[in-house]
């Protein structure tokens, strides 16, 4: 199997119609596709604006409509997609909820958003996902010919443990749909992106809306790829559009033989314990 993986990062404009939405999604998925990618990835929260206001009303079930329409896209187009992520409707409960889509338009997996994004910046930004979100307890895998994948959604890059169990799971490749914002994108989103990278060796993508300056809540964009040398890759600004990226899984392998920190950790003296 080749070591090279095509990946598109689309890089969606999301509005209030949820039809129109996962249209352009749909749209997007084909455009990536006749460009060559094998595996697209959608923003976190595509079929709806990110705001606590509007979770309860865009939720749907798994599948849903949302999630159908993207599965019948990775199924027409041959492609993997990584369905950003959208508010999941389940026993009462709302969760912010990536699925992702094999070629043949099999579920490959589900991830719920593990760390709810509450923070309080002062003169910034103040957000509770929790008033309404319930979080997930899993790790989420997938398996690529080229590579195993791990997911997580937007506040989990945040938390390195989380990426550092991916990275022992074997994942050469971490995917996290996301919707920063205009006072913590500029200062931690690509930074926080190429401290996973660099920590664990691997490539790492991230997905997020374009910028919506009407919205009530303004997503940074800047959807990117970094490699495991913490090398920008490729990236963009804020408006609406495709990132293309070329990925040598065998670089993983070239920087860790470079840099060999997996034989150098001290594991008689710290460890990353998975507990669930
Ligand atoms: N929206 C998020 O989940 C996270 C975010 O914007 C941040 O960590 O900053």
């Amino acid at each position: 199997m080749s070591s090279k993986l095509r990946l598109a990062l689309v890089q969606l404009a999301v509005g209030k119609s949820k039809l129109d939405n996962v249209s352009r999604a749909v749209q997007k998925i084909k455009e990536a596709a006749s460009e060559g990618a094998q595996l697209v990835a959608l923003p976190e929260c595509f079929n709806c604006p990110y705001g606590t206001q509007y979770f309860a009303e865009y939720a749907e079930p798994v599948p849903g409509e949302s999630t159908e329409a993207i599965k019948e896209a990775a199924k027409e187009n041959g492609v993997y997609v990584v369905g950003g992520s959208v508010p999941e409707s389940e026993g009462g409960k709302v969760y912010n909820t990536c699925t992702v889509w094999g070629p043949k338009g099999d579920l490959l997996a589900k991830h719920r958003k593990v760390h709810l994004f509450d923070i309080n910046v002062e003169g910034g930004i103040c957000f509770r996902e929790s008033d309404v979100l319930s979080p997930g307890n899993s790790y989420t895998t997938f398996d690529l010919p080229q590579c195993k994948v791990g997911i997580g959604i937007c506040y989990d890059i945040r938390f390195a443990e989380m990426a550092q169990v991916y990275s022992k799971m074997g994942c050469k490749l971490l995917l996290y749909p996301g919707a920063f914002n205009m006072t913590t994108g500029p200062v931690h989103w690509e930074l926080l992106q190429k401290g996973r990278a660099l920590d664990n060796q691997v490539y790492v993508g991230t997905i997020s809306p374009a910028r919506d300056t009407s919205a009530t809540y303004i997503a940074w964009g800047h959807s990117t790829l970094v490699n495991p040398w913490a090398d920008v890759v490729a990236t963009t600004e804020h408006e609406e559009g495709i990132v293309y990226a070329d990925l040598d899984l065998d670089y993983v392998q070239k920087v860790r033989q470079m840099v060999p920190l997996g034989s150098q950790r001290r594991g008689d003296m710290y460890e990353v314990v998975t507990k669930k």
